[in-house]
C-alpha cells in the first residue's frame, strides 16, 4: 500500500534524478529507507564517467549488503526514479533488499526512447518482477513519471 510518505520518497528521488541530469549523467535517483522511516542511503546515477554500472539501485544493493543485517535488508524499501534494470533488479534480490517503489516503469522508459528516437538500452527492459518474483514492487506514479519524463527529454536533447 503506498501512502504520503512513499510520495514524499518518490519525490526526493526525482529531487536526486534531476542533480544527476546536473552532473551530466543520466536522470535516475535512489533511496534506501529502513523500517524504522530512516534513510540510510540516497544517491544518484553516476555513468558519466564511462561505467555503466553505476547505477543508484546498484549502489543501494552494495551499500546495504556491507551496512545492514539481512534482516534489516528484508524490511526496508528502495524507492526509485525509474524501475529497477535487470542488473539492479538481480543485485536487489541477491542482497535481500524489501519492497521497490518506482516512479517511473521500465516500460514507459522504453517507449520515451522510441519516442525520442533514441535507441534502447542494450539490457532488456524486463519488469523487476520477471528477474525477482518475490518482491513486492510498486509503481508507476503518473504525477513522478511525468517530472521523469521531462527529465529525460532534457537529457537526450542536450546529447
Ligand atoms: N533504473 C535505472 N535504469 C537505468 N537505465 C540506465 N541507467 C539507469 C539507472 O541508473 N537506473
Amino acid at each position: 500500500m503506498s501512502n504520503q510518505v512513499d510520495i514524499n520518497y518518490l519525490d526526493r528521488c526525482v529531487e536526486l534524478a534531476a542533480e544527476a541530469l546536473e552532473s551530466g549523467n543520466p536522470p535516475f535517483g535512489s533511496v534506501l529507507v529502513d523500517a524504522n522511516d530512516n534513510v540510510r542511503y540516497e544517491g544518484h546515477n553516476l555513468t558519466a564517467g564511462g561505467d555503466s554500472t553505476q547505477h543508484p539501485e546498484f549502489a543501494i544493493a552494495r551499500w546495504a549488503a556491507t551496512n545492514m543485517t539481512p534482516e534489516e535488508r528484508a524490511e526496508s524499501t528502495v524507492y526509485t526514479s525509474g524501475e529497477h534494470c535487470p542488473m539492479c533488479a538481480a543485485a536487489h534480490g541477491w542482497v535481500g533488499l524489501g519492497r521497490i517503489v518506482y516512479a517511473s516503469s521500465s516500460e514507459q522508459l522504453s517507449t520515451w526512447l522510441d519516442d525520442m528516437g533514441v535507441a534502447q538500452p542494450p539490457v532488456a527492459t524486463l519488469p523487476i518482477n520477471s528477474v525477482v518474483p518475490n518482491v513486492t514492487v510498486e509503481g508507476p506514479f503518473p504525477e513522478q513519471a511525468e517530472a521523469i519524463q521531462l527529465l529525460q527529454k532534457q537529457y537526450h536533447a542536450g546529447r
